[in-house]
């Protein structure tokens, strides 16, 4: 089967696309948890299977803002990572030296603290990198902000995030938290199966998000919204595009063939955003009438990626760091999902159809 689609590759009790409304953390409807909770709350319930009280949520997140410190190795590899790398290569890097900083143990026995400790590193990782190469200073880690989503915006941008800046924020960490068998969670999940460390989980699912066709979708969306001035420009684009035979990212998904369930929501965050002072509002005008367009003329829904990269473009954030928040939001999803491997394993190692040539005589140097 071509990419697998369709086949059932394993089970999983963390999460549905196609139950309810359509998608559904240990049962919770997205919606709900996107608009009424906060990440914290979100990420406790995937990696724990219910939601935490308020002395478990306070537990959780002191734990976590106990891990935005990191130690001066991984400060040093990250002063030392080119100014013109990719920001998800800094995130894997950084990943990568947090693991030889801090192993996580053998029999995984400290696998809970060691992902609360993940939660809190990465956005220090990119918060670190970003002011010590754009704006030569290193930056304090410590912030009186006391969640992830107000976290990222005040120590990204050194203010105070608006209200509704933090609203969406912490709504699509929520929605970008777990996926069921999406490539990145899947690809972590096969490297938990062969009984490797988080670490290695994480920078696994870290390089498959990367690519365009998942986690980097979103970055490639707004660059394609950018270049409009105005609606008609961009309609005659799109017809442009699919003349070419080419595809929109943003567009388009494996498992929802008509809605992402999360788009709706991602679609009223941009619309609340786009009344920020430093909002250009045509810019919601010109992604919805591509929106409208390319669903009406191809049937092909947006996916979370579309409104999702306008979203953070209103929140006036660099447009190359859209796919490393999604990983400070799927390092949830991937956890629990490596644990949950991890609970009942047996190594990941599908087969193959075999379509080489059939067995043949060894050819020696001097002949070929
Ligand atoms: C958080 C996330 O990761 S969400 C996904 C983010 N990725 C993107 O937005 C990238 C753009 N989208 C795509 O490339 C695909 O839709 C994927 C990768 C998401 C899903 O891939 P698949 O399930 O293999 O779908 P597939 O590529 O077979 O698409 C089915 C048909 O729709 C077309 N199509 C799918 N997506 C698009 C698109 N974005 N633009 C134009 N046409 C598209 C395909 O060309 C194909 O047409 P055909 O039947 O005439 O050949
Ligand atoms: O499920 C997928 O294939 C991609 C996706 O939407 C996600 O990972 O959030």
């Amino acid at each position: 089967m071509s990419g697998l689609a369709g086949v059932i590759a394993g089970e999983s009790a963390i999460c549905t696309c196609g139950l309810g409304n359509g998608l559904n953390y240990r049962g919770y409807d997205i919606a709900d948890l996107a608009l009424k909770c906060e990440f914290e709350e979100v990420a406790y319930l995937l990696l724990n299977g219910e939601l935490p009280n308020k002395s478990q949520l306070e537990g959780f997140r002191k734990d976590i803002i106990a891990g935005r410190e990191l130690p001066q190795n991984v400060k040093d590899v990250l002063k030392a990572i080119p100014a013109t790398s990719h920001p998800m290569d800094v995130m894997k890097t950084a990943t990568s030296a947090l693991g030889c900083c801090e192993p996580e143990a053998d029999d995984f026995s400290d696998q809970e603290e060691k992902i609360k400790r993940l939660l809190g590193a990465f956005p220090s990782f990119l918060v670190y990198w970003h002011h010590w190469h754009k704006n030569g200073k290193e930056i304090e880690l410590a912030s009186d902000e006391t969640n992830i989503a107000g976290y990222i915006l005040e120590r990204l941008k050194e203010k105070t995030p608006e209200a509704v800046e933090v609203k969406a924020m912490n709504a699509m960490l929520t929605l970008y938290a777990e996926h069921e068998f999406n490539a990145s969670t899947f690809a972590n999940r096969i490297t938990a199966s062969t009984l490797s460390d988080i670490y290695s989980c994480m920078t696994t699912g870290i390089g498959t998000l990367k690519g365009h066709l998942h986690g980097g979708a979103n970055e490639v969306a707004i660059k394609f919204v950018l270049q409009f001035d105005n609606v008609e420009h961009a309609l005659k684009e799109v017809d442009a595009i699919f003349a070419r035979k080419e595809k929109i990212m943003g567009f388009g998904h494996r498992v929802y063939r008509n809605l992402d369930p999360r788009s709706p929501i991602g679609f009223e965050l941009a619309r609340e955003l786009k009344e920020l002072p430093t909002s250009d509002p045509k810019l919601f005008d010109i992604a919805k009438a591509v929106r409208d367009k390319v669903r009406d003329d191809k049937g092909l829904p947006d996916n979370i990626d579309f409104f999702g990269g306008l979203i953070y473009h209103y929140m006036q954030i660099e447009r190359l760091y859209y796919t490393p928040l999604f990983i400070m939001s799927r390092a949830a999803g991937w956890a629990a999902h490596a644990f949950e491997q991890r609970a009942n394993n047996r190594i990941i190692r599908p087969g193959s159809e075999y379509t080489g040539p059939a067995p043949r005589d060894f050819v020696p140097m001097e002949k070929r």
